[in-house]
């Protein structure tokens, strides 16, 4: 069933349906995605956060959920750690990702601020002890980082597959959380997402714009 060891590989980046064609697609659209937030005036990035925080804030999702998965935003994600310490300031249980050596994700609960250490790629994260990567299926939501997402949902990722493992877990477990990306204007795309078979579609989406749906 495979694709071949490790996923690089040669003589993909034509068009055409198969998997290779898939990721290269998915490497060309990322790239295009990261100029786009490269370009976003630091105006736009401060107005963007808040909005997205207050929006996220208010998703009927996290009501009711005692545990929330989420990340801390770094660089031009949009969001801010205000939605951490907000949510933890409703008794949330807050769960945070440690990327591994092989991209997949440890979790641990978030303190605080103080709790957070800088990490590799510029990330920042929990310092606390770390639960395993079967801790994400206790969540009854998933905040999710992401690039774009598509009308059906479909999210394109920083290209780890962390995610894509965390959420094959949360299957396996029979868990069904709430998955909802968090996005700047613009990143809400007309045009399809190349989808892999491992892909799995978020629910909602946020936006500095407001919350948007989407159906299975
Ligand atoms: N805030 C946040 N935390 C997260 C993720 C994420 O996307 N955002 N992840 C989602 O899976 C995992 C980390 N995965 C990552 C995968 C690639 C890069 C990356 O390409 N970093 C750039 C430098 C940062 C930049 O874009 O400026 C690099 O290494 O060149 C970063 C994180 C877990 N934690
Ligand atoms: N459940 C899984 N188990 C093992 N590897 C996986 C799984 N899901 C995806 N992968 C691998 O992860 C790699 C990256 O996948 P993809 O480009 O879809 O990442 P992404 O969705 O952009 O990233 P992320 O999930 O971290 O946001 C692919 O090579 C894929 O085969």
């Amino acid at each position: 069933m495979g694709e071949g060891s490790g996923g690089g590989g040669t003589g993909e980046g034509t068009a055409g349906g198969g998997r290779a064609g898939a990721a290269a697609d998915k490497r060309a659209l990322r790239r295009a995605l990261l100029a786009a937030r490269a370009a976003l005036p630091q105006e736009e990035l401060r107005r963007a956060a808040g909005a997205v925080v207050r929006h996220a804030l208010g998703l009927a999702e996290l009501t009711g959920a005692r545990a929330v998965a989420a990340y801390v935003p770094v660089g031009r994600e949009p969001g801010g750690p205000e939605l951490l310490d907000a949510l933890r300031g409703r008794g949330v249980r807050v769960l945070l990702p440690v990327l591994l050596p092989d991209d997949d994700l440890d979790w641990a609960v978030y303190e605080g601020p103080g709790s957070l250490a800088r990490a590799g790629r510029g990330l920042l994260e929990p310092t606390g002890p770390r639960l395993g990567p079967d801790a994400v299926t206790a969540a009854g939501a998933v905040l999710l980082p992401g690039l774009a997402v598509d009308r059906r949902g479909t999210r394109l990722g920083r290209g780890g597959g962390s995610y894509d493992r965390g959420l094959a877990r949360v299957e396996s477990a029979g868990a069904a959380p709430a998955r909802v990306v968090l996005l700047h204007s613009g990143e809400l795309l007309a045009a399809e997402v190349p989808a892999e078979p491992h892909d799995r579609p978020v629910h909602a989406a946020v936006t500095p714009e407001g919350v948007h749906r989407f159906t299975a």
